[in-house]
């Protein structure tokens, strides 16, 4: 599965504490983050992470262009929820590009561990499914 973890800066140290956690679970899929999120990560807790640009120079809406793709699987998004950033538009339309794909995305730190949780028990198998199928069609329709 491909995993978007994005956090703001009064919660970096909550994700990458998450991340070293369950670091076994997150070793087996592919991570995507916005740059210090990602540079963070790939410095603590030592796995390899596509590092996207910086949240406010547009790794926010880089994520949600891979999110529109279907290319991403779950995102954590740990969010401040107490100041309001230059660069909210990006967050929230990354948040509704999720809803539009129906992508399992986490805000808060309880809800990203069930999530992590899930990813252990293949709860989002059901997203390769889809995958597959979108692929078939495609390749049916340009055969
Ligand atoms: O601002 C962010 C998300 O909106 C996070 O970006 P960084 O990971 O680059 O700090």
């Amino acid at each position: 599965m491909n995993i978007a973890l994005i956090a703001h800066d009064v919660k970096k140290e909550e994700l990458v504490n998450l991340v070293i956690a369950y670091e076994k679970i997150f070793s087996q899929h592919s991570l995507f983050a916005t740059g210090s999120t990602g540079q963070k990560i790939a410095e603590e807790a030592k796995l390899h992470v596509y590092k996207l640009k910086a949240g406010p120079l547009g790794g926010d809406q880089q994520i949600g262009a891979l999110v529109a793709q279907n290319e991403i699987d779950a995102v954590i998004f740990l969010r401040d929820p107490l100041v309001a950033l230059a660069h909210e538009p990006d967050v929230t339309a990354l948040l509704r590009l999720c809803d539009v794909q129906c992508v399992p995305v986490a805000t808060n730190i309880a809800t990203a561990e069930l999530l992590v949780k899930s990813l252990e028990r293949h709860d989002l198998a059901w997203r390769n499914i889809v995958h597959r199928y979108r692929l078939e069609r495609r390749s049916g329709t340009e055969g």
